[in-house]
Protein backbone atom coordinates (compact mmCIF):
# COMPACT_ATOMS: atom_id res chain seq x y z
CA UNK A 1 0.00 0.00 0.00
CA UNK A 2 0.90 3.51 -0.55
CA UNK A 3 1.36 5.56 2.59
CA UNK A 4 0.05 9.78 1.93
CA UNK A 5 3.87 10.81 1.17
CA UNK A 6 4.63 8.03 -1.82
CA UNK A 7 1.07 8.85 -3.22
CA UNK A 8 1.96 12.64 -2.79
CA UNK A 9 5.71 12.29 -4.10
CA UNK A 10 4.27 10.67 -7.04
CA UNK A 11 1.58 13.33 -7.64
CA UNK A 12 3.99 16.22 -7.53
CA UNK A 13 6.14 14.75 -10.20
CA UNK A 14 3.60 14.74 -12.63
CA UNK A 15 2.82 17.11 -15.07
CA UNK A 16 -0.60 17.77 -13.71
CA UNK A 17 -2.93 15.28 -12.86
CA UNK A 18 -5.66 14.80 -14.38
CA UNK A 19 -8.80 12.11 -13.22
CA UNK A 20 -10.99 11.73 -15.85
CA UNK A 21 -9.89 9.03 -18.69
CA UNK A 22 -8.47 10.32 -22.02
CA UNK A 23 -11.33 10.40 -23.84
CA UNK A 24 -12.98 12.77 -21.08
CA UNK A 25 -9.86 14.75 -21.33
CA UNK A 26 -10.34 15.84 -24.95
CA UNK A 27 -11.90 18.84 -26.19
CA UNK A 28 -15.27 17.69 -27.74
CA UNK A 29 -17.18 21.08 -28.84
CA UNK A 30 -21.46 20.56 -29.42
CA UNK A 31 -22.71 17.09 -30.72
CA UNK A 32 -26.26 17.26 -31.09
CA UNK A 33 -28.54 14.32 -30.14
CA UNK A 34 -29.98 13.22 -33.48
CA UNK A 35 -26.17 12.92 -35.20
CA UNK A 36 -25.16 10.61 -32.14
CA UNK A 37 -28.44 8.38 -32.62
CA UNK A 38 -27.39 7.90 -36.60
CA UNK A 39 -24.11 6.69 -35.03
CA UNK A 40 -25.56 4.05 -33.53
CA UNK A 41 -28.36 2.63 -35.72
CA UNK A 42 -25.92 1.70 -38.08
CA UNK A 43 -23.09 -0.20 -35.97
CA UNK A 44 -25.13 -1.78 -33.15
CA UNK A 45 -26.52 -3.93 -35.79
CA UNK A 46 -22.91 -6.32 -35.25
CA UNK A 47 -23.11 -9.85 -34.03
CA UNK A 48 -19.68 -10.96 -33.11
CA UNK A 49 -18.73 -10.09 -29.30
CA UNK A 50 -15.18 -8.01 -28.79
CA UNK A 51 -12.92 -10.09 -26.24
CA UNK A 52 -11.71 -7.92 -23.15
CA UNK A 53 -8.18 -8.06 -25.02
CA UNK A 54 -9.47 -6.97 -28.36
CA UNK A 55 -11.16 -4.09 -26.52
CA UNK A 56 -8.43 -3.14 -24.41
CA UNK A 57 -6.46 -2.89 -27.58
CA UNK A 58 -9.06 -0.99 -29.03
CA UNK A 59 -8.53 1.71 -26.35
CA UNK A 60 -4.62 1.14 -26.48
CA UNK A 61 -5.06 2.33 -30.44
CA UNK A 62 -7.01 5.29 -29.64
CA UNK A 63 -4.25 6.53 -27.27
CA UNK A 64 -2.01 6.64 -30.14
CA UNK A 65 -4.10 8.44 -32.85
CA UNK A 66 -1.87 10.32 -34.18
CA UNK A 67 -4.27 12.60 -36.07
CA UNK A 68 -7.14 14.20 -34.72
CA UNK A 69 -10.32 11.64 -35.22
CA UNK A 70 -12.55 15.31 -35.04
CA UNK A 71 -15.64 15.65 -32.55
CA UNK A 72 -18.25 13.33 -33.86
CA UNK A 73 -15.65 10.60 -33.63
CA UNK A 74 -14.64 11.09 -30.40
CA UNK A 75 -18.09 11.47 -29.32
CA UNK A 76 -18.90 8.30 -30.39
CA UNK A 77 -15.96 7.06 -28.91
CA UNK A 78 -16.53 8.09 -25.46
CA UNK A 79 -20.10 7.08 -25.53
CA UNK A 80 -19.37 3.49 -26.55
CA UNK A 81 -16.22 3.32 -24.08
CA UNK A 82 -18.93 4.45 -21.13
CA UNK A 83 -21.36 2.28 -22.09
CA UNK A 84 -19.00 -0.87 -22.40
CA UNK A 85 -17.40 -0.19 -19.20
CA UNK A 86 -20.35 1.22 -16.76
CA UNK A 87 -23.49 0.34 -18.55
CA UNK A 88 -26.20 2.82 -19.34
CA UNK A 89 -25.88 6.29 -18.50
CA UNK A 90 -25.52 6.87 -14.73
CA UNK A 91 -24.84 10.14 -13.95
CA UNK A 92 -27.41 13.35 -13.82
CA UNK A 93 -27.94 15.55 -16.57
CA UNK A 94 -25.25 18.71 -16.73
CA UNK A 95 -26.05 22.06 -16.32
CA UNK A 96 -27.29 23.98 -19.49
CA UNK A 97 -23.98 25.58 -19.90
CA UNK A 98 -21.66 22.84 -19.29
CA UNK A 99 -21.89 22.46 -23.07
CA UNK A 100 -19.15 19.45 -23.37
CA UNK A 101 -20.78 17.88 -20.31
CA UNK A 102 -24.25 17.89 -22.15
CA UNK A 103 -22.61 16.37 -25.13
CA UNK A 104 -21.21 13.80 -23.79
CA UNK A 105 -23.91 13.00 -21.73
CA UNK A 106 -25.91 13.07 -24.63
CA UNK A 107 -23.93 10.86 -26.52
CA UNK A 108 -23.51 8.57 -24.13
CA UNK A 109 -27.84 8.47 -22.70
CA UNK A 110 -28.21 8.06 -26.75
CA UNK A 111 -27.31 4.35 -26.55
CA UNK A 112 -30.09 3.79 -23.88
CA UNK A 113 -29.89 0.31 -23.03
CA UNK A 114 -27.43 -1.19 -25.30
CA UNK A 115 -25.70 -4.23 -23.68
CA UNK A 116 -22.29 -3.53 -23.01
CA UNK A 117 -20.87 -6.32 -24.90
CA UNK A 118 -22.52 -4.91 -27.99
CA UNK A 119 -20.99 -1.57 -26.67
CA UNK A 120 -17.87 -3.14 -26.58
CA UNK A 121 -18.08 -4.42 -30.14
CA UNK A 122 -19.28 -1.39 -31.76
CA UNK A 123 -16.03 0.37 -30.04
CA UNK A 124 -13.82 -2.33 -31.46
CA UNK A 125 -15.22 -2.09 -34.87
CA UNK A 126 -15.34 1.84 -34.66
CA UNK A 127 -11.95 2.07 -33.84
CA UNK A 128 -10.46 -0.16 -36.77
CA UNK A 129 -12.37 1.82 -38.90
CA UNK A 130 -10.16 4.07 -38.25
CA UNK A 131 -7.18 2.49 -38.62
CA UNK A 132 -5.36 4.40 -41.42
CA UNK A 133 -5.01 7.59 -39.74
CA UNK A 134 -3.21 5.27 -36.31
CA UNK A 135 0.44 4.45 -37.65
CA UNK A 136 1.36 7.31 -39.45
CA UNK A 137 4.56 7.83 -37.47
CA UNK A 138 6.34 4.59 -38.86
CA UNK A 139 4.46 3.77 -42.45
CA UNK A 140 5.07 0.91 -44.34
CA UNK A 141 6.89 0.92 -47.70
CA UNK A 142 10.11 0.93 -49.30
CA UNK A 143 13.09 0.93 -46.33
CA UNK A 144 14.82 3.43 -48.18
CA UNK A 145 15.85 6.09 -45.32
CA UNK A 146 12.92 5.86 -43.83
CA UNK A 147 12.88 7.35 -39.98
CA UNK A 148 10.41 7.87 -37.45
CA UNK A 149 9.62 11.94 -38.53
CA UNK A 150 7.98 12.28 -35.00
CA UNK A 151 10.29 10.59 -32.77
CA UNK A 152 13.93 11.99 -32.21
CA UNK A 153 14.41 9.20 -29.49
CA UNK A 154 13.60 5.94 -31.70
CA UNK A 155 15.57 6.27 -35.10
CA UNK A 156 14.71 4.09 -38.02
CA UNK A 157 16.83 3.87 -40.93
CA UNK A 158 17.39 1.44 -43.88
CA UNK A 159 20.78 -0.12 -45.08
CA UNK A 160 21.74 -3.13 -47.64
CA UNK A 161 17.84 -4.46 -47.02
CA UNK A 162 18.34 -4.06 -43.19
CA UNK A 163 15.84 -1.96 -41.31
CA UNK A 164 17.59 -0.62 -37.85
CA UNK A 165 15.77 1.05 -34.99
CA UNK A 166 18.53 3.10 -33.13
CA UNK A 167 17.55 3.96 -29.25
CA UNK A 168 18.55 7.88 -29.77
CA UNK A 169 18.34 9.15 -25.77
CA UNK A 170 22.25 8.82 -25.47
CA UNK A 171 22.09 11.78 -22.87
CA UNK A 172 19.85 9.72 -20.75
CA UNK A 173 21.72 6.10 -21.22
CA UNK A 174 18.74 5.71 -23.95
CA UNK A 175 16.55 4.42 -21.15
CA UNK A 176 12.87 3.52 -22.66
CA UNK A 177 10.13 6.99 -21.78
CA UNK A 178 6.61 5.37 -22.27
CA UNK A 179 6.31 7.25 -26.06
CA UNK A 180 9.37 4.91 -26.65
CA UNK A 181 7.26 1.98 -26.07
CA UNK A 182 4.92 2.82 -28.46
CA UNK A 183 7.13 4.14 -31.32
CA UNK A 184 9.29 0.69 -30.71
CA UNK A 185 5.90 -1.07 -31.05
CA UNK A 186 4.95 0.51 -34.36
CA UNK A 187 8.53 0.53 -35.65
CA UNK A 188 8.22 -3.19 -35.19
CA UNK A 189 5.10 -3.33 -37.06
CA UNK A 190 6.32 -1.40 -39.71
CA UNK A 191 9.60 -2.97 -40.20
CA UNK A 192 7.96 -6.54 -40.35
CA UNK A 193 6.09 -5.63 -43.45
CA UNK A 194 8.59 -3.45 -45.28
CA UNK A 195 11.14 -4.58 -47.91
CA UNK A 196 14.13 -4.89 -45.85
CA UNK A 197 15.22 -8.49 -44.73
CA UNK A 198 16.82 -8.26 -41.35
CA UNK A 199 15.96 -5.79 -38.75
CA UNK A 200 18.39 -4.43 -36.04
CA UNK A 201 18.13 -3.07 -33.20
CA UNK A 202 21.24 -0.95 -31.48
CA UNK A 203 21.97 1.88 -28.68
CA UNK A 204 23.89 5.68 -29.75
CA UNK A 205 25.93 6.38 -27.75
CA UNK A 206 28.00 4.49 -24.86
CA UNK A 207 25.01 2.73 -23.72
CA UNK A 208 22.93 0.13 -25.74
CA UNK A 209 20.41 0.80 -22.75
CA UNK A 210 19.77 1.51 -18.88
CA UNK A 211 16.26 -0.17 -19.67
CA UNK A 212 12.58 1.53 -18.41
CA UNK A 213 12.88 5.38 -17.39
CA UNK A 214 12.23 5.59 -14.43
CA UNK A 215 10.42 8.51 -14.22
CA UNK A 216 8.04 7.14 -16.63
CA UNK A 217 5.33 6.52 -13.66
CA UNK A 218 5.91 10.67 -12.61
CA UNK A 219 5.76 12.56 -15.32
CA UNK A 220 2.13 11.28 -16.98
CA UNK A 221 -1.01 11.99 -15.75
CA UNK A 222 -4.43 9.89 -14.93
CA UNK A 223 -5.23 8.05 -11.79
CA UNK A 224 -2.29 5.30 -10.50
CA UNK A 225 -4.10 2.69 -11.03
CA UNK A 226 -5.03 3.86 -14.97
CA UNK A 227 -1.65 4.79 -15.48
CA UNK A 228 -0.38 2.04 -13.94
CA UNK A 229 -3.29 -0.44 -16.05
CA UNK A 230 -2.35 1.51 -19.22
CA UNK A 231 1.50 0.89 -18.55
CA UNK A 232 1.13 -3.19 -18.29
CA UNK A 233 -1.13 -2.89 -21.67
CA UNK A 234 2.03 -1.06 -23.09
CA UNK A 235 4.46 -3.26 -21.88
CA UNK A 236 2.10 -6.16 -23.23
CA UNK A 237 2.23 -5.05 -26.67
CA UNK A 238 5.76 -3.81 -26.61
CA UNK A 239 6.43 -7.23 -26.32
CA UNK A 240 4.28 -8.97 -27.96
CA UNK A 241 5.73 -7.20 -31.22
CA UNK A 242 8.92 -8.81 -30.36
CA UNK A 243 7.53 -12.34 -30.01
CA UNK A 244 5.34 -11.93 -33.45
CA UNK A 245 8.36 -10.39 -35.03
CA UNK A 246 8.66 -12.86 -38.64
CA UNK A 247 12.00 -11.74 -39.81
CA UNK A 248 15.30 -11.93 -38.42
CA UNK A 249 15.82 -9.79 -35.13
CA UNK A 250 18.88 -9.20 -34.43
CA UNK A 251 20.64 -7.02 -31.97
CA UNK A 252 23.86 -5.11 -31.28
CA UNK A 253 24.51 -4.25 -27.87
CA UNK A 254 26.95 -1.04 -28.46
CA UNK A 255 27.55 -0.97 -24.39
CA UNK A 256 25.73 -1.76 -21.10
CA UNK A 257 22.37 -3.01 -21.16
CA UNK A 258 19.82 -2.82 -17.99
CA UNK A 259 16.48 -4.13 -17.49
CA UNK A 260 14.45 -5.00 -20.05
CA UNK A 261 16.64 -4.01 -22.58
CA UNK A 262 18.04 -7.24 -21.59
CA UNK A 263 15.21 -9.30 -20.98
CA UNK A 264 13.75 -8.73 -24.42
CA UNK A 265 17.23 -9.93 -25.87
CA UNK A 266 16.25 -13.88 -24.88
CA UNK A 267 13.15 -12.93 -27.92
CA UNK A 268 15.82 -12.22 -30.60
CA UNK A 269 17.00 -14.28 -33.09
CA UNK A 270 21.12 -13.20 -32.83
CA UNK A 271 22.68 -10.80 -30.56
CA UNK A 272 26.52 -9.89 -31.13
CA UNK A 273 27.68 -7.56 -28.45
CA UNK A 274 30.68 -4.87 -27.87
CA UNK A 275 33.35 -6.31 -25.12
CA UNK A 276 32.41 -3.20 -23.28
CA UNK A 277 28.70 -4.27 -23.53
CA UNK A 278 27.62 -5.39 -19.69
CA UNK A 279 23.67 -7.03 -19.06
CA UNK A 280 21.95 -6.32 -15.85
CA UNK A 281 18.21 -7.22 -14.25
CA UNK A 282 18.41 -5.07 -10.92
CA UNK A 283 14.51 -6.33 -10.51
CA UNK A 284 14.48 -7.45 -7.15
CA UNK A 285 16.68 -4.08 -5.89
CA UNK A 286 14.34 -2.24 -7.75
CA UNK A 287 10.82 -3.87 -6.20
CA UNK A 288 10.20 -5.39 -9.20
CA UNK A 289 9.97 -8.69 -11.31
CA UNK A 290 11.14 -10.01 -15.15
CA UNK A 291 9.07 -8.99 -17.90
CA UNK A 292 10.23 -9.40 -21.76
CA UNK A 293 9.57 -13.19 -21.14
CA UNK A 294 12.60 -13.72 -19.42
CA UNK A 295 10.64 -15.37 -16.78
CA UNK A 296 10.51 -18.58 -19.20
CA UNK A 297 13.45 -17.58 -21.66
CA UNK A 298 16.07 -17.45 -19.49
CA UNK A 299 15.78 -20.69 -17.33
CA UNK A 300 15.43 -22.09 -21.18
CA UNK A 301 18.71 -20.31 -22.37
CA UNK A 302 21.64 -20.87 -19.39
CA UNK A 303 19.70 -22.75 -17.17
CA UNK A 304 17.51 -22.25 -14.04
CA UNK A 305 20.42 -21.34 -12.18
CA UNK A 306 22.12 -18.64 -14.01
CA UNK A 307 18.55 -17.57 -14.77
CA UNK A 308 18.25 -17.24 -11.09
CA UNK A 309 21.32 -15.30 -10.13
CA UNK A 310 20.38 -12.46 -12.97
CA UNK A 311 17.18 -12.12 -12.53
CA UNK A 312 16.38 -12.70 -8.68
CA UNK A 313 19.54 -11.77 -6.93
CA UNK A 314 21.01 -9.18 -9.89
CA UNK A 315 24.10 -10.46 -10.44
CA UNK A 316 25.41 -7.87 -13.21
CA UNK A 317 27.00 -9.82 -16.12
CA UNK A 318 29.97 -9.26 -18.68
CA UNK A 319 29.83 -9.91 -22.52
CA UNK A 320 31.49 -12.69 -22.61
CA UNK A 321 29.92 -14.66 -19.72
CA UNK A 322 26.86 -13.54 -21.26
CA UNK A 323 27.84 -15.44 -24.50
CA UNK A 324 29.25 -18.40 -22.55
CA UNK A 325 25.50 -18.48 -20.96
CA UNK A 326 23.99 -18.37 -24.99
CA UNK A 327 22.12 -14.96 -24.09
CA UNK A 328 25.04 -13.29 -26.54
CA UNK A 329 25.64 -15.20 -30.20
CA UNK A 330 29.19 -13.53 -30.09
CA UNK A 331 31.52 -10.54 -28.71
CA UNK A 332 33.62 -8.51 -30.56
CA UNK A 333 36.48 -6.03 -29.20
CA UNK A 334 34.88 -2.27 -29.13
CA UNK A 335 37.34 -1.31 -31.65
CA UNK A 336 35.81 -3.21 -34.38
CA UNK A 337 32.79 -4.02 -32.96
CA UNK A 338 30.97 -1.91 -35.73
CA UNK A 339 32.74 -2.89 -38.71
CA UNK A 340 32.77 -6.28 -37.84
CA UNK A 341 29.46 -7.12 -36.74
CA UNK A 342 28.10 -5.20 -39.97
CA UNK A 343 30.15 -7.14 -42.32
CA UNK A 344 28.47 -10.07 -41.10
CA UNK A 345 24.95 -8.70 -41.00
CA UNK A 346 25.67 -7.14 -45.03
CA UNK A 347 26.27 -11.02 -45.78
CA UNK A 348 23.71 -12.55 -44.10
CA UNK A 349 21.23 -10.10 -45.45
CA UNK A 350 22.25 -11.50 -49.32
CA UNK A 351 20.22 -14.37 -48.54
CA UNK A 352 16.61 -15.49 -49.97
CA UNK A 353 14.41 -13.65 -47.21
CA UNK A 354 11.83 -15.93 -47.89
CA UNK A 355 13.91 -18.78 -46.43
CA UNK A 356 15.05 -17.01 -43.85
CA UNK A 357 11.43 -16.02 -42.64
CA UNK A 358 10.15 -19.28 -43.05
CA UNK A 359 13.07 -20.69 -41.30
CA UNK A 360 12.62 -18.34 -38.67
CA UNK A 361 8.94 -19.42 -38.43
CA UNK A 362 10.12 -23.21 -37.93
CA UNK A 363 12.51 -22.21 -35.07
CA UNK A 364 9.98 -19.70 -33.12
CA UNK A 365 6.53 -20.37 -34.19
CA UNK A 366 5.81 -23.30 -31.54
CA UNK A 367 6.55 -21.74 -28.22
CA UNK A 368 4.59 -18.84 -29.48
CA UNK A 369 1.41 -19.12 -27.49
CA UNK A 370 3.31 -20.29 -24.66
CA UNK A 371 5.27 -16.74 -24.73
CA UNK A 372 2.00 -15.05 -24.92
CA UNK A 373 0.77 -16.54 -21.96
CA UNK A 374 4.22 -15.56 -20.25
CA UNK A 375 4.06 -12.28 -21.25
CA UNK A 376 0.22 -12.06 -20.44
CA UNK A 377 1.37 -13.08 -17.01
CA UNK A 378 4.55 -10.76 -16.18
CA UNK A 379 2.49 -7.88 -17.14
CA UNK A 380 -0.39 -8.57 -14.54
CA UNK A 381 2.43 -9.39 -11.80
CA UNK A 382 4.81 -5.79 -12.59
CA UNK A 383 1.23 -4.14 -12.50
CA UNK A 384 0.72 -5.07 -8.56
CA UNK A 385 4.75 -4.66 -8.12
CA UNK A 386 4.45 -0.99 -8.79
CA UNK A 387 2.05 -0.21 -6.72
CA UNK A 388 4.21 -1.85 -3.84
CA UNK A 389 6.28 0.51 -1.32
CA UNK A 390 9.31 -1.64 -1.92
CA UNK A 391 9.02 -0.69 -5.68
CA UNK A 392 8.23 3.17 -5.23
CA UNK A 393 10.59 3.44 -2.81
CA UNK A 394 13.32 2.28 -4.88
CA UNK A 395 12.21 4.84 -7.76
CA UNK A 396 12.16 7.59 -5.06
CA UNK A 397 16.19 6.94 -4.22
CA UNK A 398 16.86 6.79 -7.20
CA UNK A 399 15.91 10.17 -8.18
CA UNK A 400 17.45 11.04 -5.18
CA UNK A 401 20.66 9.77 -6.90
CA UNK A 402 21.70 8.01 -3.84
CA UNK A 403 20.41 4.46 -5.62
CA UNK A 404 22.58 4.19 -8.73
CA UNK A 405 23.15 0.43 -10.20
C1 LIG B 1 6.24 0.81 -18.74
C2 LIG B 1 7.01 -0.45 -18.93
C3 LIG B 1 7.96 -0.76 -17.82
C4 LIG B 1 8.86 -1.92 -18.09
C5 LIG B 1 9.78 -2.21 -16.98
C6 LIG B 1 11.08 -2.46 -17.15
C7 LIG B 1 12.01 -2.74 -16.01
C8 LIG B 1 13.39 -2.19 -16.20
O1 LIG B 1 13.85 -1.88 -17.27
S1 LIG B 1 14.28 -2.09 -14.75
C9 LIG B 1 15.73 -1.17 -15.15
C10 LIG B 1 15.55 0.28 -14.90
N1 LIG B 1 16.83 0.97 -15.06
C11 LIG B 1 17.62 1.31 -14.04
O2 LIG B 1 17.37 1.03 -12.90
C12 LIG B 1 18.85 2.09 -14.41
C13 LIG B 1 18.92 3.38 -13.67
N2 LIG B 1 20.12 4.12 -14.06
C14 LIG B 1 21.30 4.00 -13.40
O3 LIG B 1 21.46 3.27 -12.46
C15 LIG B 1 22.44 4.83 -13.94
O4 LIG B 1 21.91 5.96 -14.57
C16 LIG B 1 23.34 4.06 -14.92
C17 LIG B 1 24.13 2.98 -14.16
C18 LIG B 1 22.52 3.41 -16.03
C19 LIG B 1 24.36 5.01 -15.57
O5 LIG B 1 25.09 5.69 -14.55
P1 LIG B 1 26.08 6.87 -14.97
O6 LIG B 1 26.66 7.43 -13.72
O7 LIG B 1 27.01 6.42 -16.04
O8 LIG B 1 25.14 7.95 -15.68
P2 LIG B 1 24.01 8.86 -15.01
O9 LIG B 1 24.58 10.20 -14.68
O10 LIG B 1 23.34 8.13 -13.91
O11 LIG B 1 22.95 8.96 -16.21
C20 LIG B 1 22.91 10.05 -17.12
C21 LIG B 1 21.53 10.63 -17.11
O12 LIG B 1 20.62 9.62 -17.54
C22 LIG B 1 19.60 9.43 -16.56
N3 LIG B 1 19.19 8.03 -16.59
C23 LIG B 1 19.96 6.96 -16.82
N4 LIG B 1 19.24 5.85 -16.78
C24 LIG B 1 17.98 6.21 -16.51
C25 LIG B 1 16.77 5.49 -16.35
N5 LIG B 1 16.69 4.17 -16.49
N6 LIG B 1 15.65 6.19 -16.09
C26 LIG B 1 15.67 7.54 -15.98
N7 LIG B 1 16.79 8.28 -16.13
C27 LIG B 1 17.94 7.61 -16.38
C28 LIG B 1 20.25 9.82 -15.25
O13 LIG B 1 19.26 10.16 -14.30
C29 LIG B 1 21.07 11.02 -15.71
O14 LIG B 1 20.17 12.10 -15.85
P3 LIG B 1 20.61 13.59 -15.46
O15 LIG B 1 21.81 13.88 -16.34
O16 LIG B 1 19.43 14.42 -15.74
O17 LIG B 1 20.98 13.52 -13.98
Amino acid sequence: MHTHSQFRWLVRRGAGVACGTRHQIWAIALGGRSLVSKWFSSSSRTAMVASEKDFENAVHQVKLLKEDPGNDAKLKLYALYKQATEGPCNVPKPRVFDFLGRAKWDAWTALGSLPKETARQNYVDFVSSLRPSLTSSSGEGPAAHRSLPESEDVVVTSKDSITVITLNRPAKKNAITYQMYQDITLALKAASKDNSTITVFTGNGNYYSSGNDLSNFSNRSGSLQQMYAESALTLRNFVDSFIDFPKPLVALVNGPAVGIAVTVLGLFDAVYASDRATFHTPFSSLGITPEGCSSYTFPKIMGPAKAAEMLIFGKKITAREACAQGLVTEVFPHNTFQKEAWARLTAYAKNPPKAMRIGKQLLRSFGKETLHAVNAEECRVLQERWLSEECVNAIQTFFSKKGKL
